[in-house]
């Protein structure tokens, strides 16, 4: 029997997942995309040939499994909304949340007793199927759930399961943001060699080509990355003296502040998604 994915927001990263399912063969049929965009609703569905509703109240939510998938600041609301549309079907679907910066501990008050949740963190090249994707399932979850989950995220590259929620947050500052470095790195390459004096488009051509072929010698050269930096490097050329500029200007600590400073800012969410959530409670109790 087919399993039915719903995705709760059809943005960037719902748009990713689903191309990569659809690549995997996924039906179309199977996916729901409720956005309350009907731009976004049109494009998913002219690409991909999934179903699509632009209201969580009205959509269909007779499905097996929902992607967690709108921005942290407004996942509440969605999910209430949800759980009084859902309230109509009689089976509970497994929850995959992959929102930045929401314990599990939030989203249980706000999915119910019934739903149970598995957190992800996956990335935007999940939509050519070389995503990385980071998971985390509470002891309580049933092997079955933990592969349905892994079978899914699958459908966009690598998995990584993680035994600690807290390991979430280092993984967002990792590969969950981490295309975002690789892209501002690319684009301060190609800002730099147009000011040398390259024009724009070759430019381009040069830095894209040599990431790319720098990320598949990581990949599948079978030398880590020390080692291939080191056999571009010749003595008292002209990497050696470009990697010492780096060195100079402390990179690996820019980096590593970087990386500190987005698993910090999921720990901020979090804090502040908690106390919204512990508001709600009291507010609710009050009544
Ligand atoms: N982008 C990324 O690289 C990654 C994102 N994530 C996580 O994925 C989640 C989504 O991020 P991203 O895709 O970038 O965000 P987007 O803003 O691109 O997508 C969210 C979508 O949900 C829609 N939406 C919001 N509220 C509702 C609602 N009540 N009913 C229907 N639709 C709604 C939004 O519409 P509108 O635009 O009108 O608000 C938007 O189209 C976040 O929680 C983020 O932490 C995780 C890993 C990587
Ligand atoms: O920037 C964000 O908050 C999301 C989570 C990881 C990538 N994008």
């Amino acid at each position: 029997m087919s399993t039915r994915i719903a995705f709760l927001g059809g943005g960037n990263m719902a748009a990713s997942l689903v191309a990569g399912l659809r690549q995997a063969g996924w039906a179309g049929t199977d996916i729901l995309v409720v956005d309350r965009n009907p731009d976004k609703c049109d494009a998913l569905a002219a690409r991909h040939g999934v179903t699509t509703a632009t209201s969580i109240a009205e959509a269909d939510w007779r499905v097996d499994v929902v992607m967690l998938a709108v921005k942290p600041q407004v996942m509440a609301g969605a999910i209430a909304e949800m759980r009084t549309a859902l309230g109509r079907t009689s089976r509970a679907p497994l929850a995959i949340s992959i929102a930045a910066g929401i314990p599990l501990r939030v989203l249980a008050t706000w999915l119910g007793d019934d739903i149970e949740c598995i957190r992800t963190m996956p990335n935007t090249p999940s939509q050519l199927g070389v995503g990385a994707t980071g998971l985390y399932a509470p002891p309580s979850i049933s092997a079955d759930r933990r592969d349905l989950a892994d079978r899914i995220m699958a459908t966009a590259g690598i998995n990584v399961w993680v035994e600690q929620e807290a390991d979430i947050d280092t993984i967002i500052a990792t590969s969950g943001s981490g295309p975002a470095y690789y892209f501002a790195f690319m684009e301060a390459m190609i800002d730099a060699a147009t000011d040398m004096g390259l024009a724009r488009d070759s430019a381009r051509q040069l830095v894209l080509q040599t990431a790319l072929g720098a990320a598949r010698m990581a990949v599948e050269s079978g030398d880590d990355p020390a080692t291939l930096r080191e056999k571009v490097t010749s003595k008292g050329g002209t990497t050696a003296e470009a990697l010492a500029y780096f060195n100079n200007a402390d990179l690996a600590a820019t980096v590593a502040g970087a990386m500190q400073a987005a698993a910090d800012r999921a720990s901020v969410l979090a804090q502040e998604l908690a106390e919204q959530a512990a508001d709600t409670h009291n507010t609710n109790d009050d009544r």
